[in-house]
């Protein structure tokens, strides 16, 4: 095994001094949740709804927010024995009556609605959940959440620097955050990660000999088997794995980003270069360079939040493989870009187009009545070029159905397994384009994802 230096102090320093908020910036911030109690509370009482508690969670609660990330999450506690209508219906008018004072309000919903509001500045989500004896006596899913914020916060103390640094360098690595968008590490999840291995270069060199199947349980309790590539079992949970969200990509991006950094420690692991958009005289240079056939299926995005939308087309991108493959084009990868108004399924392939003819081999000779029955059948067959034996099979030259993937893709694609939105709006039209063509696509942050791709 290769042998590491440590982390110099230096760079977690000039790390921290990016990403640590400051005193004023903390200072803003309390104030902001003492507002936000206050104004949960009064529009309790002005609503006559008592027995209510309002919790701060999250990262702002427990001192472990990147500088710069402004959302702040208010939980307001029912009592556990409220009927869910009466908590969705409570909390929500408790809720609404906060965002008569924000500069901006949307509704939005998890397991059940909650509020997002702008509250001077600051991104808020007003989540109404019950106040259950522990988590896992959870009644939703939110539950949990002050439970993980009271175990965050009597054993991170000290630490949260380290929290700081390992948000940041996943940042770096490309897998922060657990939306189903990124299949990521949560904020929750890289705490447990610094509680449990102690500090930021603790962790970094544990996870350098990570493979899939590792399991941390930091308080022995679990007695579950799991099948995802990381299990962090939950403090407060002995049935949850808070790393279940986490993809076996982004697990082994993680485990390559710190074998690259403890070879090698520097600031970019944190902060990756920004990337440029691709011109279409580089995109055109690729394209004749790498000789392959590139095709982008193009459609308006579907209006749906992220988390419903990225695995429909993640599902759209494997329908699209999987048709391709089943009609003989050699897919070598797949990708997804999605902006407004438009979303792109990348599909680069050996060869977007192949030969007319297409070999169909039937069963031996010696099995005389399906081998009869083949050769029948493809001898009265139009558009059949020919037929031999070879190596004791009937075969029979054909006439391909699809020799573009393009005209595969125009005339299947919309009869995949496609997820309801994205279904319809591909339903309602959508165009493949083809190589050079590409460059008709213009969004400069779709060219930034060309870069990477080419
Ligand atoms: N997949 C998730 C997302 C959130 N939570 C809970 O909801 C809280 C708030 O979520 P979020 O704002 O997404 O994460 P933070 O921990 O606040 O981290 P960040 O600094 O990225 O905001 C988390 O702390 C965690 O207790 C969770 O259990 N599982
Ligand atoms: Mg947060």
């Amino acid at each position: 095994m290769e042998t590491y230096t440590s982390i110099p102090e230096d760079l977690k320093l000039a790390v921290l001094e990016k990403v640590k908020p400051t005193e004023a910036e903390r200072k803003i911030l309390t104030v902001v949740q003492e507002e936000l109690a206050a104004e949960v509370t009064a529009a309790a009482e002005k609503l006559c709804v008592s027995d209510i508690f309002v919790k701060m969670v999250g990262s702002a609660a427990r001192g472990t927010w990147l500088s710069g990330t402004h959302d702040i999450d208010v939980f307001i506690s029912f009592p556990e024995e409220t009927h869910r209508r009466d908590l969705e219906i409570s909390g929500m008018a408790i809720a609404r009556e906060v965002a008569k004072h924000a500069e901006h309000a949307e509704d939005r919903h998890a397991e059940h609605p909650y509020l997002n509001i702008v509250f001077k500045g600051f991104d808020v989500d007003l989540v109404p959940c019950f106040r259950v004896a522990s988590a896992c006596q959870l009644k939703s899913a939110v539950d949990r959440t002050p439970f993980h914020n009271e175990f965050v916060k009597t054993h991170i103390k000290g630490r949260e620097d380290d929290v700081l640094l390992m948000k940041q360098f996943m940042r770096g690595g490309g897998v922060y955050g657990s939306e189903l968008r990124t299949q990521g590490f949560s904020g929750y999840l890289t705490e447990l990660l610094i509680i449990h291995y102690g500090s930021f270069e603790n962790a970094v060199k544990a996870a350098c000999i990570w493979r899939p199947g590792q399991k941390i349980d930091i308080m022995q309790h679990s007695e579950m088997g799991h099948t995802e590539p990381l299990v962090i079992v939950d403090p407060t949970d002995p049935k949850r794995n808070v790393a279940a969200a986490l993809s076996l990509d982004r697990f082994c991006m993680f485990i390559d980003h710190c074998r690259e950094f403890l070879a090698n420690p520097e600031l970019k692991f944190f902060f990756s270069a920004l990337v440029l958009p691709l011109e279409d005289k580089e995109l055109l240079e690729k394209l004749d360079s790498r000789k392959s056939s590139q095709l982008a299926v193009v459609f308006k995005t579907p209006d749906v939040v992220e988390d419903v939308l990225y695995p429909q087309l993640y599902k759209m991108e494997q329908a699209a493989a999987a048709l391709l493959n089943e009609y003989d084009f050699s897919v070598i990868k797949t990708g997804v870009w999605s902006g407004k108004p438009e979303t792109v399924i990348m599909l680069e392939l050996i060869s977007g187009t192949l030969p007319n003819v297409k070999k169909r081999i039937g069963p031996p000779v010696w099995v005389r009545e399906h081998s009869e029955k083949f050769k029948a059948k493809y001898e009265e067959a139009e558009n059949v070029f020919g037929g031999y034996i070879e190596n004791g099979k009937y075969v029979f030259e054909i006439q391909r159905k699809y020799p573009t993937a393009k005209g595969l893709l125009e005339e299947q694609l919309v009869n995949c397994s496609l997820g309801k939105q994205v279904h319809q709006s591909v339903s309602e039209g959508f165009e493949v384009i083809e190589d050079a063509e590409v460059c008709r696509l213009k969004d400069p942050d779709f060219r930034v994802f060309l870069r990477k791709w080419l």
